[in-house]
């Protein structure tokens, strides 16, 4: 097959000639968006989603509702409320085609909800969505009573045999894989008959705060949940069964989405202003305000937003991400600018996200003159002098907005297929050659 051409045209990464000083718009949380899609979907009554992403992900979540029979109509709300979708929930149906892409979380929430369709639902992605593992959602669901025919490899394509109904109960799962299995299950259990107890038995579990977004989410949808903070067992989460309220909900910017714009004050001692950024939110990358901050820059929660303040100076940084994986490339980047080394541990699931990200920072990172190693759970990152040179994305997101990061600072930079942002940001090239110009 003749390669896509998108996927190998080159993009000249803008080299910063000063300080940035901007406020970026960022656009919605993917996270929050496509949880908000499946509890909409699943609620007694409609509801309202303000200011959704709109990205390849939030696109195929709602797609795959509409192919189950819920509707989602699209508009724009009185001045400056922006956009907004009402979900109107329906009886679920199959059959249908779901086209995960390479969504994480589609390919994971979305398969609770087939159960509860009366008719198959049959499920396909990018050709890495056969590699993402879905085993545990799989066979939780079988033991919950769901018929589903995979390969037997319990992965990707597969058709789950929606009988109107499920059981539910309680289920052990090894989600040391990804915090997504845990989500899946949750967010569907209030509709479960018995509802749903999740026990997690493997050896660890990344990603904690998605898991408490997914907890919070379904509170404010109504729901009783016990989790490990509130009084239940270490590693067990149990969803009582019960009507999801619909809700009108405006999504908070993506915080994972900021970091890029948030490191290119970092990295050429400017400022930049990220508005509507929330004082409370269960976002990871809240995290950045820290780990930014101990990496040289400094920041403040203002009526505006956050304004963050790079120093002019980028420290290297020893950190444990497994509670914010998805920040790693772009740590990864600005630690290969840093003037020390770094270690950022805790993150060996990243091999299993949008392309095995360890081996691909350090491949690009090191192309350039860098000097990364893997190690069994993350990366060490001896920052060395760069040169320019092209920057692989392998499809991932993350890979584009890092690669930028870099050729702020380093010239010559060219960023493979930068149209992949749009997983999560369609606007990234605009947003961040706005951000040069300003
Ligand atoms: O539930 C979610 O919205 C997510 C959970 C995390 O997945 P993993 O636990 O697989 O890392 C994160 O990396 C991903 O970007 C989004
Ligand atoms: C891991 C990520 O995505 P996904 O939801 O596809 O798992 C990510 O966005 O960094």
């Amino acid at each position: 097959m003749a390669p896509n051409p998108a996927h190998t045209a080159l993009w000249p990464a803008p080299h910063a000639s000063g300080a940035v000083d901007a406020t970026v718009h960022v656009p919605g949380s993917k996270s929050v968006t496509n949880r908000a899609l499946v509890l909409a979907a699943l609620a007694s009554e409609p509801g309202w989603l303000r200011r959704p992403l709109r990205s390849r992900d939030t696109l195929l979540m709602a797609q795959a509702l509409r192919a189950m029979g819920v509707g989602i109509e699209e508009g724009v709300g009185p001045d400056g409320t922006g956009e907004f979708w009402r979900v109107i929930p329906a009886v679920l149906h199959g059959p249908a085609t779901v086209d995960v892409g390479n969504a994480g979380t589609v390919m994971r929430f979305l398969p609770p909800v087939a159960t509860l369709a009366d008719g198959p639902v049959h499920f396909d992605g990018d050709p890495r969505s056969h590699e993402r593992p879905l085993h545990a959602v799989i066979d939780a669901l079988r033991a919950l009573g769901a018929r589903i025919d995979d390969d037997g490899r319990g992965r990707l394509p597969m058709t789950v045999h929606g009988g109107g109904a499920l059981d539910g109960g309680t289920v052990e799962i090894d989600a040391s894989a990804s915090s997504q299995f845990v989500s899946a299950l949750l967010l569907s259990g209030p509709r479960f008959n018995q509802g749903v107890e999740v026990r997690h038995v493997g050896p660890s579990l990344p990603s904690l705060p998605h898991i408490r977004m997914t907890v919070d989410m379904l509170r404010a949808a109504g729901v009783q949940v016990v989790t490990p903070e509130s009084g239940g067992e270490p590693h067990v989460w149990r969803v009582t069964p019960g009507a999801l309220l619909g809700r009108d909900l405006t999504i908070e910017p993506d915080l994972s989405n900021a970091q890029p714009f948030l490191a290119a004050a970092l990295v050429t001692g400017g400022r930049v202003v990220i508005p509507d950024w929330p004082a409370h939110t269960t976002q990871p990358g809240d995290r950045l305000r820290e780990i930014f901050t101990e990496m040289g820059g400094s920041c403040e929660l203002t009526e505006q937003g956050l304004v963050f303040t790079g120093s002019g100076e980028i420290h290297g940084i020893d950190v444990d991400l497994s509670d914010v994986g998805e920040l790693t490339p772009g740590i990864a980047a600005v630690a290969a600018l840093a003037d020390s080394p770094s270690t950022l541990r805790g993150v060996a699931h990243l091999r299993l996200h949008e392309t095995d990200r360890l081996a691909a920072l350090t491949k690009e990172i090191n192309e350039l003159g860098g000097d990364v190693t893997e190690t069994a759970d993350g990366l060490r990152i001896r920052p060395r002098r760069l040169h320019g040179g092209i920057f692989h994305t392998y499809e991932d997101h993350r890979m584009a907005t890092a690669g930028a990061v870099i050729g702020l600072a380093v010239e010559g930079v060219q960023i493979e297929n930068v149209a992949t942002t749009a997983k999560t940001m369609p606007e990234f090239p605009e947003l961040w050659t706005g951000m040069l110009e300003a």
